[in-house]
């Protein structure tokens, strides 16, 4: 069988994601070829100076020539810009694919800049609240989903090709639809990033609180919110922008969900509440028994640096 692996990969958008990418390949799959281009000459330049890629090219079109496999990793709302100024340079029968947190906006974008292009949408679930190239580490997506959502009728050779290029940079692969995808993100991510922004912003509004003492007092539950809230704000515009449906949705949800714990509290209605506290316990419980608890920050470099795997991590 004639070998599958894509020799050149092109990479627009070497931020987090796409430096994280670029590590990632560099470490197992060293014979690939790697090209890149950032819209920010900063950003390209500080690829050039740590390396980051075999070659930093001045234009997206110039960095696709001749790749086999081109990756969008730029904020959804640039995606159809970026692929834009690939149109006309792509070689034939190139995979084209990206990163982005929210599938069916995306793929219609790139869709109606590349129309005769194979694309296989994919969207590694794996990140951190930091952002740009120094930002990214070649474990990040070890054990992490990827999910991979090409539109009915992908070449199915593209999309195993895909899918073992995420294998190999040690995702677990799933092919679901786009709008499935978009559903399922609104809940497990995009909804729990706008309740930490919401908090974060309405602690540090709530004038009997100063803003010293919610630093000072974040060290519990809070701090974790802190964290996400840090996240990028020009990502999560973007993908509020465009997964605007299903996050609405998954919101009023979430809004009746709480006027009934605001009643039952009002009401003195303790076993409400213990019940709902005991489900939720035994849903995390599961998280960590089935080895996913991989969302810590610092998790990739404590595995670069030789900490216990997740399966020897104990919850606390
Ligand atoms: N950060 C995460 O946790 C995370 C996780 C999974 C997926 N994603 C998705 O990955 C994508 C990139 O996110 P990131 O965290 O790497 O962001 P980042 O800000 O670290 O990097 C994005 C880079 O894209 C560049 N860029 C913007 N417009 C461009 C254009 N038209 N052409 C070329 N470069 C352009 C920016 O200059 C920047 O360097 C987003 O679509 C995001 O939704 C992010
Ligand atoms: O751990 C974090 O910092 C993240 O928020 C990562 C996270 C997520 O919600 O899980 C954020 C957005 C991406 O699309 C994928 C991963």
């Amino acid at each position: 069988m004639a070998d599958s692996r894509f020799n050149t990969v092109a990479l627009i958008g070497l931020g987090l994601i796409g430096s994280s990418i670029a590590r990632a390949v560099r470490e197992t799959l060293p014979e690939t070829a790697l090209r890149g281009h950032d819209a920010d000459p900063a950003v390209r330049a500080r690829a050039a100076e740590i390396g980051l890629v075999d070659a930093v090219a001045e234009t997206a079109g110039a960095a696709v020539e001749g790749a086999d496999l081109v990756i969008f990793c730029v904020p959804v709302g640039a995606m159809a810009a970026a692929a834009e100024a690939t149109a006309g340079h792509l070689a034939p029968g190139a995979v084209i694919s990206d990163v982005g947190s929210s599938k069916s906006g995306v793929a219609a974008a790139l869709r109606h800049a590349l129309s005769d292009a194979t694309i296989v949408p994919a969207h590694p679930v794996a990140g951190t609240e930091n952002s740009g190239p120094d930002a990214g580490f070649a474990s990040l997506f070890r054990g992490r989903w990827c999910i991979l959502t090409p539109e009915e009728g992908t070449d199915p050779g593209a999309v195993a090709r895909l899918s073992a290029f995420w294998s190999a940079l040690g995702a677990r692969v799933e092919v679901m639809d786009a709008a499935h995808h978009d559903l399922v993100l609104a809940v497990t991510s995009h909804l729990p990033h706008l309740i930490a922004y919401t908090i974060v912003g309405t602690a540090s509004d709530i004038e009997r609180v100063t803003e010293g003492e919610v630093i000072k007092y974040s060290a519990g539950g809070f701090r974790d919110f802190t964290r996400i809230a840090a996240s990028n704000p020009t990502m999560w515009r973007d993908i509020f922008l465009s997964n605007k449906q299903a996050v609405l949705e998954t919101l009023q949800r979430f809004s009746e969900d709480l006027f009934l714990l605001q009643r039952a509290i009002r009401d003195d209605d303790g076993e409400t509440l213990f019940n709902l506290f005991t489900r939720t316990r035994a849903i995390r419980r599961g998280i960590v028994e089935q080895g996913q608890d991989v969302a810590r920050p610092d998790f990739g470099r404590q595995m670069e640096a030789g900490a216990p795997a997740r399966d020897e991590q104990k919850e606390p």
